[in-house]
């Protein structure tokens, strides 16, 4: 890859940082990790070692599953963790007066070499407080990755998450097409967007950059401004086009309202109510592309005008030698639009003999969310594809992930953050997480133990405890464990083969089929069960009273 992929749109590009977005860089952080990482060096923390947890606490979209995406960008940021000449040069100007020249250089110095990341695989679903990715390594390093690594999870997983749920809602069959790149959150975040909604299980973006980048499928049909653009047929500066099988050039246009003439009484609409700017833009199109007509019915009225102009347009391709691919509606009600589109189609299919056009795409759009497909689904409906945009890029029913990344261990000692609300209190220490399963091969329960521990064994009663209520108990004889974590990352290499976007977007269907159904329904959905072993349940309380205050009454 040349630097011109990834520095597009400006961004900076240093030597090494080839492989990954230009952005993603050591100075993307938040200031106060490299204040800190000054006060630690101050207090010689440098040969510290530290464990940090990077987790979520609740699942996004009154879900009760997660998708965990941004794996492999973590990765290339470890690998190219590095600052430069002009990093280090911003910094002695940015920081307070004082901070001392040694410290620049040790900064100068600092890569992730002696860092260990272990993770859960990309494209898997994940559940509160189930560390998805565990890092270890010296305490200024990890501290300072803290920032960017929760960038590059959070918007990541969320997307994932938001696109397998529009996947879920509307089948495997309906085509899917993320057409956000206008709405997101900037040019980082549209690209992210295509890329992560892809993963989680769309079919291909309306984004030409991601597609070069990230080897998605790029689709997509043309504008109400293209048709708006036509007001009547004499602006046709063409009509003719290569009849596919002779070769010789004919009339569409001419064709085109001979059909349209016909279709009027099949279709008990009257040619005078239809545009004739509209036929003469979809006429112009059909000649750009014979092969790939794609016309968009609601400029003026789908009845009476953009389905008559589409199927005459059609017709005249088709004794061309050429078939149309379908229409796309943007208002109305799509229910009943794209069911009188699919009528319309089939008279037309019969009345003419072109039994291909029973099969012509409906692509629907316009502001469509999870609940506009879960009615669609309830009225009937015959779309076959969903063009998505600013509900699945912004992430509308919850615009965040709150991943965050907490201390767990320091030198081989645990730690815990207390506070009053009981969901935040941290799980200590170095920790392992498995997956049980029962024998139909669903998913039954999250384990996290203590990393002295040994696994849950198959066949084995296990007892699993809530991580906070002591009487929420219950034994587990797991049919099938995982070991959810593998080293990713140590001794300055990546330390697995790195599966292709298409295999982590398959990774997540293979995924989410081990979920029981009742955790993955929109409504009210079962909460996943995660648990501790009653080792590290002990452990956590025990550290808790060491840590709590005694308060005083008087
Ligand atoms: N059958 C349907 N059931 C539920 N929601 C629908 C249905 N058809 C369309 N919608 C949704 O209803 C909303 C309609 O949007 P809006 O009120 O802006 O109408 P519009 O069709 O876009 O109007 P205009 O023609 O002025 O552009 C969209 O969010 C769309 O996805
Ligand atoms: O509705 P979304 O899910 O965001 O999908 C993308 C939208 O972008 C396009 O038009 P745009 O919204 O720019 O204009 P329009 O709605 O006025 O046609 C397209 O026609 C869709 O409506
Ligand atoms: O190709 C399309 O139809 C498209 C692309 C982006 C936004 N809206 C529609
Ligand atoms: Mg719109």
């Amino acid at each position: 890859m040349n630097d011109r992929e990834f520095g597009a749109g400006g961004q900076f590009m240093d030597r090494g940082r080839m492989n990954q977005n230009g952005v993603v860089q050591p100075l993307l952080t938040d200031l106060y990790q490299i204040t800190m990482a000054y006060a630690y060096w101050k207090s010689d923390k440098t040969d510290d070692t530290a464990v940090f947890d990077l987790f979520f606490r609740n699942n996004p979209f009154h879900g009760e599953f997660t998708i965990f995406a941004g794996l492999e960008e973590c990765l290339k940021f470890l690998d190219s963790f590095h600052y430069s000449q002009s990093d280090i040069e911003y910094l002695k100007q940015t920081l307070p007066e004082g901070i001392e020249n040694e410290f620049f250089e040790y900064l100068g110095n600092l890569t992730a070499r002696d860092v260990t990341l272990f993770a859960i695989d990309e494209g898997t679903v994940a559940f509160p407080r189930v560390p998805i990715i565990k890092i270890e390594g010296p305490l200024i390093i990890v501290q300072l990755l803290e920032t960017t690594l929760l960038t590059l999870v959070n918007y990541a997983s969320l997307m994932a998450t938001n696109a397998a749920r529009y996947r879920m809602v509307a089948g495997k069959h309906v085509k899917l097409l993320e057409f956000g790149l206008r709405r997101a959150q900037g040019p980082d975040g549209g690209l992210s967007a295509s890329k992560y909604s892809y993963t989680g299980g769309f079919d291909g973006t309306s984004n030409v950059l991601a597609g070069k980048l990230f080897n998605i499928p790029v689709k997509g049909t043309h504008a109400h401004a293209y048709i708006t653009s036509f007001s009547s047929v004499g602006e046709l500066k063409t009509r003719l086009i290569k009849h596919k099988q002779t070769g010789i050039m004919e009339d569409l246009l001419e064709r085109a309202i001979h059909h349209r003439q016909m279709l009027s009484h099949v279709l008990d609409v009257s040619t005078e109510e239809s545009s004739e700017g509209e036929l003469a833009a979809m006429v112009s199109y059909a000649i750009a592309f014979p092969d790939g007509f794609m016309a968009l019915v609601d400029t003026y009225d789908v009845k009476r005008s953009g389905l008559l102009n589409f199927s005459a347009v059609a017709l005249a391709l088709n004794d061309l030698g050429y078939h149309a691919l379908g229409i796309r509606i943007d208002s109305g009600d799509l229910a009943y639009l794209s069911c009188l589109a699919r009528e319309t189609f089939e008279k037309v299919a019969e009345r003419f003999k072109v039994p291909w056009f029973n099969k012509l795409t409906i692509v629907a759009s316009n502001d469509i969310n999870e609940d506009t497909i879960l009615s669609l689904n309830e009225q009937g409906h015959k779309i076959d594809c969903f063009g998505i945009g600013t509900h699945l890029v912004t992430c509308q029913r919850q615009p965040a992930l709150g991943c965050v990344y907490k201390l767990v261990e320091i030198n081989g000692q645990p730690r815990i953050k207390l506070s009053q609300d009981v969901e935040k209190v941290t799980m200590p220490g170095n920790k392992n997480a498995y997956r049980l399963y029962s024998a139909d091969g669903h998913a039954l329960i999250d384990l996290l133990q203590k990393v002295s521990e040994p696994p849950p064994a198959v066949g084995q009663k296990v007892l699993c405890r809530h991580p906070f209520q002591e009487s929420k108990r219950a034994y587990v004889i797991p049919s099938h464990v995982e070991s959810l974590y593998k080293v990713y990352w140590k001794s300055g290499k990546i330390c697995q083969q790195l599966p292709t976007l298409e295999q982590v977007r398959e990774k997540v269907q293979i995924s989410l089929k081990t979920l029981r159904n009742d955790h993955k329904r929109t409504l009210n959905p079962t909460p996943y069960k995660v648990a501790v072993s009653d080792n590290l349940y002990n452990f956590i309380h025990d550290l808790w009273l060491q840590n709590a205050p005694i308060g005083e009454l008087s």
